[in-house]
Parts: C-alpha cells; sequence; structure tokens
C-alpha cells in the first residue's frame, strides 16, 4: 500500500513518529512535509497530500496538525478526498468500514503517541464494508458533483 502523509508544524513531530511506525512495517510511504518545526500553513500539506490521493498515485493519505481540524477540513474540500478526523479506535475502524475514508487526520496536540499509532494502524487495516453504506458514499459523491464547477 502506497501512503502519502504530511503536516504542518503542530503536527510535526507525531508525522516523523507515523512515518517511522509505517517504514519499519515496510510500508511505502512519501512524506510531504513539513520537514521543520517552523511555523507554516496546513492548507498547503492538505491539498497536496490529498491531491495525490484523489489523483489515485496513493491509496491512503494521513495527515497531522496541531487538532487535526483544519487539516481535514481543508482536506475535505478536494473532490475525492473522504477525511476524516480520528482521535480514538472505535472511529478508526468505523470510520473505515461505513464511510471508506481515504485521508486520516490527526491531532499532534491532541492524541499522545501510542493511541496515535494503534488508531493509524486499525484505520489502514480496516475494509470498507460496502452493502448499506456504499449508497451513503454515493450520495455523498453526489453533493460533491452539485458543488463542483468543472
Ligand atoms: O487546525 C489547525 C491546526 O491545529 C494548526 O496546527 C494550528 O492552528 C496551528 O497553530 P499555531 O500557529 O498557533 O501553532
Amino acid at each position: 500500500m502506497r501512503i502519502a502523509i504530511g503536516s504542518d508544524h503542530g503536527g510535526y513531530e507525531l508525522k516523523e513518529i507515523v512515518k517511522k511506525h509505517l517504514q519499519e512495517k515496510g510500508l511505502d510511504v512519501t512524506d510531504f512535509g513539513t520537514n521543520t518545526t517552523d511555523s507554516c500553513d496546513y492548507p498547503r500539506f492538505a491539498l497536496a497530500v490529498s491531491e495525490a490521493v484523489a489523483a489515485g498515485d496513493y491509496e491512503r493519505g494521513i495527515l497531522i496538525c496541531g487538532t487535526g481540524i483544519g487539516i481535514s477540513i481543508a482536506a475535505n474540500k478536494v473532490p475525492g478526498i473522504r477525511c476524516a478526523l480520528v482521535s480514538d479506535c472505535f472511529s478508526a475502524k468505523a470510520t473505515r468500514q461505513h464511510n471508506d475514508t481515504n485521508l486520516l487526520a490527526l491531532g499532534g496536540r491532541v492524541v499522545g503517541q501510542g493511541l496515535a499509532l494503534e488508531i493509524v494502524d486499525i484505520w489502514l487495516n480496516t475494509e470498507f464494508e460496502g452493502g448499506r453504506h456504499s449508497k451513503r458514499v454515493d450520495l455523498i459523491s453526489e453533493i460533491e458533483k452539485k458543488y463542483s464547477k468543472e
């Protein structure tokens, strides 16, 4: 599985930990930055990772800012992206089973490292259930199309 990862300065430290964790598991991870703790703007990293996932270059993406909120809001503006901000293991599993999320957002100032890695592992290893949930995901896409200018 090819994974794109990105963060702002508020998520930088956790990004590095998540990246190392995934690489140690043998996963193919591409880091879209940021590369320091210098202050920067989370929408830029949300856009880069989201466009790469929406284009099909990566199967999944992980985004981290201070709360995970701003970066998830920005990611969900990109057509084809379903990004979930997750802070617990139940939601990590449910959002894959029910929402077929292709991006995971975490708050570097919210979740501890141990919990964050558990969330990442669950989210990466849970399949979409389809069935009644497919129709609902399709309805999300319909909303996207309704407001798309292209
Ligand atoms: O939702 C936004 C994120 O949590 C940002 O990481 C946060 O706003 C950055 O804040 P500051 O510039 O005060 O470090």
